[in-house]
């Protein structure tokens, strides 16, 4: 007898169709980056919002396509395609996915991911199915392709790690309640945007690069992977801060990362393990979404680091501009 493709003992009953469709579709797509070569990299075209596609975002796409036709999925929507595609007209649930997330590691052989994102299926056009409360999403989750491929889902009652066993082909549980540790004082952003970004974020970074000698009082460590499935997975891991805020850029007004299929379940599984996931300001769970591909600043960790940033969009401007200014009197 073969091995399922996930161990379902935590898997509610009507997810489990699903899982075990995305497992092997997470399988299949860590066996070709494992293989590698063919040219994955290769830029082959750009998606709806101006993004340049590589070889693999397109055969990742079709691959979990194919792989979730018979899953219980009544839409499938993706950062690769400009509609939502119809899959089962009986469908009860619609899907939004990542399918390749951090694309520009592809050819470097850094962490790459999955991410995806399921709400209930509702009457009417697709739009009804996704244009609504982050809220109502009923399970998320990534696949981070690493040195071990593993899989972070969360049906609304916490976070459960897997790790897929090359030998018997099963994503077998690690950790069916993940908690986000606190023990890190690492922040990841990508810093050559420092010039762009607005004052609340420029006052965070400057206090936690001054470490020791500034209003933290300790010196700080900085990642930028470039792939917020990493990210996401050492903030689960170890904790500390990720932020991809708006900036003065154009077109990066609203950041970024996409809500409906990188937002909202990165946020979903970090609140289940106990983090916070903000848009500076408030939870991103809380917002509705209104586009299919569109964006929103995210900041999301350990809770203490997200609601700082969070309490220094509510300091006045003089107190932001200073250098330090009275922003040593917060604990966290
Ligand atoms: O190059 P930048 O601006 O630092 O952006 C990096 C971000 O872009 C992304 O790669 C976007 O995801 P895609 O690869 O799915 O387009 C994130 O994973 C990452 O956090
Ligand atoms: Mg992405
Ligand atoms: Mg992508």
């Amino acid at each position: 007898m073969t091995a399922p493709a996930i161990d379902t003992t935590h898997i509610p009953q009507n997810f489990r169709p699903l899982m075990l469709a995305l497992a092997r579709g997470g399988a299949a797509l860590a066996a070709v980056i494992r293989r590698g070569g063919a040219n994955l990299g290769a830029e082959v075209g750009t998606n709806s919002d101006g993004d340049g596609q590589k070889k693999l975002d397109v055969q990742a796409d079709a691959l979990f396509q194919d792989a979730l036709k018979d899953a219980g999925l009544r839409w499938y929507a993706s950062e690769e395609q400009e509609d939502p595609i119809p899959m089962q007209d009986q469908g009860t649930m619609a899907l939004a996915i990542d399918p390749l997330d951090g694309s520009s590691n592809i050819d470097t052989n850094v962490s790459i991911g999955t991410i995806f994102a399921v709400y209930p299926a509702e009457d009417g056009p697709a739009e009804a199915s996704f244009l609504r409360p982050a809220r109502d999403i009923i399970a998320a989750g990534y696949i981070i392709y690493g040195p071990r491929c593993s899989m972070m889902v969360s049906f609304g009652d916490g976070t459960q790690f897997y790790t897929l066993n090359p030998d018997t082909g099963c994503f077998d549980v690690t950790n069916p309640r993940v908690t986000l540790p606190d023990c890190s004082f690492e922040f990841a952003i990508n810093a050559s945007n420092y010039r762009h970004w607005q004052q609340p974020v420029r006052a965070y970074i400057d206090d936690c690069l001054a470490g020791l000698d500034g209003p933290r009082e300790r010196n700080f460590n900085m990642r930028w992977i470039a792939s917020l499935v990493a990210e996401a997975h050492r903030i689960l891991m170890r904790g500390g801060i990720f932020l991809y805020p708006a900036d003065a850029r154009e077109g990066y007004e609203r950041g970024r990362l996409r809500m409906l299929y990188e937002c909202a379940p990165i946020a979903m599984l970090i609140e289940q393990a106990g983090g916070h996931a903000t848009d500076g300001a408030l939870p991103i769970l809380d917002a509705t979404i209104t586009q299919l591909h569109g964006r929103t600043p995210l900041i999301f960790g350990s809770p203490d680091k997200v609601d700082r940033v969070a309490a220094y969009h509510d300091l006045p401007e003089s107190e932001v501009s200073a250098l330090f200014g009275n922003r040593g009197l917060f604990r966290a």
